[in-house]
């Protein structure tokens, strides 16, 4: 993880001119995706300059700072339904291009000095497990907001990330990889939101492994794409090409350019930011005239809460091994900003099998104690304060089969925003 910390961020985002808080006439009322409440809803962007966020200055304390709540019981699966509707945020509609998510200021500007070249829009970025969708988005974002590990299938939910520029704003979907076996219900909420993904789309980057052999893109459109009434932009992105020798670049460009539907074939190494540029350029050509449909200083409507649980997963899914991980599901069940004291947050992760449970738990609690300690670390670096982690373990059989259970969890294109 920290190797993309570390690697060359592409994206430049312009410095807010105010302290979000302290804009003049910036109310919160009618900006239904900038929540307030226990966590502050979405992050400022923080200007990209290289390995500047996330460096790991770690908070150096000998206090312990995790509490680890280990229930016994077994919890059979519930689902309560009293959850008010109005407590979540809806990732499948896209808004309308009536910058009513901009404040005050914001149109105040808009209105002095509107601008007939700026463009904006929707980015689909699919592609199998494990081909680098994540990695490109947070390069093209230019800030970690998708999780990466070596792992296939560690993206769940639709990530929503805002690239912004003095003169576009691009609005990127990081999907979960598409699968042909669905095995649980889970696969097939997962498949739904690619295809909600594709459908609010300007324009979609279909990404290959350069390593494997070539292979035709239709399984991948045919989730993403299909029933489309219309025929949307599509980029087939050649990543991790830094992998293979040049002249094998070549050969497997000339492939997809003559075997595969997409418009245009660009290949790139997300990891290293090669390429990322032309991606980007290639967008801009296909994204309408419009203006930003967020403030430009975000880079993502997903609260805080959502990355603390995306942290937390990822360290799952590189402290456990085999099938552990993917049982796994984190929820934040509070989530206590304190102005005088560290934040607390209580998480509760659900597996299906008490034998999951002891294996996350392990001998005398220490394996919990040290994926909470990375995942808290990892945490403060995000939030840049200090926090107070309570984790506690959980059994729900056959979670990923519950719809009930999952839409809960948030994989109904919707996330609990309070
Ligand atoms: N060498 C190399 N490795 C890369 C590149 N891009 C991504 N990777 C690695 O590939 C692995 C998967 O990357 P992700 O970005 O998580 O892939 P994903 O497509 O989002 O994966 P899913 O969550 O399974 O959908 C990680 O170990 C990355 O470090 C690249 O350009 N070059």
């Amino acid at each position: 993880m920290m190797e993309l910390f570390a690697s060359r961020m592409s994206c430049s985002l312009p410095k807010p001119q105010f302290p979000r808080f302290q804009r003049p006439h910036a109310p919160t009322s009618h900006r239904p995706l900038l929540l307030t409440g226990g966590a502050t809803a979405s992050f400022r962007a923080r200007v990209a300059t290289p390995g500047a966020e996330w460096t790991r200055s770690r908070l150096a304390s000998s206090e312990t700072h995790e509490q680890l709540c280990v229930r016994e019981e077994v919890e059979s699966t519930s689902y309560d339904s009293s959850d008010d509707e109005s407590s979540y945020l809806s990732l499948s509609e896209k808004p309308d291009r009536n910058t009513a998510l901009l404040d005050d200021y914001e149109m105040e500007e808009l209105e002095f000095a509107p601008d007939t070249n700026h463009k904006s829009g929707y980015v689909a970025v699919l592609g199998k497990p494990n081909v680098g969708k994540s990695t490109l988005a947070n390069q093209m974002i230019g800030q970690k907001l998708s999780i990466v590990t070596d792992k296939p299938q560690t993206t769940r939910h639709r990530i929503l990330g805002i690239c912004s520029g003095p003169d576009y704003q691009m609005i990127l979907y990081d999907t979960p990889g598409v699968i042909e076996k669905k095995m649980h219900k889970l696969d097939s909420m997962m498949m739904t939101n690619v295809r909600s993904a594709a459908l609010n789309a300007d324009c979609v980057l279909v990404l290959v492994d350069a390593c494997k052999l070539p292979e035709k893109i239709d399984e991948v459109l045919e989730e993403g794409v299909r029933d489309l009434k219309y025929k949307v932009p599509t980029l087939l992105v050649m990543n991790k090409k830094d992998m293979i020798k040049p002249g094998e670049i070549a050969k497997k460009l000339e492939w997809y350019e003559k075997f595969t539907e997409a418009d245009d074939v660009i290949p790139v190494s997300a990891k290293y930011g090669h390429g990322v540029q032309d991606v980007k350029d290639w967008i801009l050509s296909k994204l309408p005239v419009g203006p930003a449909y967020y403030p430009k200083d975000i880079v993502s409507e997903h609260p805080e809460r959502f990355f603390v649980a995306e942290i937390i997963r990822e360290k799952i899914f590189l402290q456990y091994r085999s099938e552990v991980p993917y049982a796994c599901q984190v929820n934040v069940v509070s989530y206590k900003n304190r102005p005088t004291s560290k934040d607390f947050i209580q998480v509760e992760i659900v597996v299906e099998k008490n034998s999951q449970k002891i294996i996350l738990i392990g001998k005398e609690g220490r394996a919990l104690k040290s994926l909470a300690t990375a995942a808290r670390l990892d945490i403060e670096d995000f939030l840049q304060k200090k926090v107070y982690l309570e984790v506690e373990v959980k059994v729900k059989e056959n979670w990923r089969q519950d719809e009930g259970l999952l839409k809960n969890y948030g994989y109904g294109g919707q996330i609990r925003a309070i």
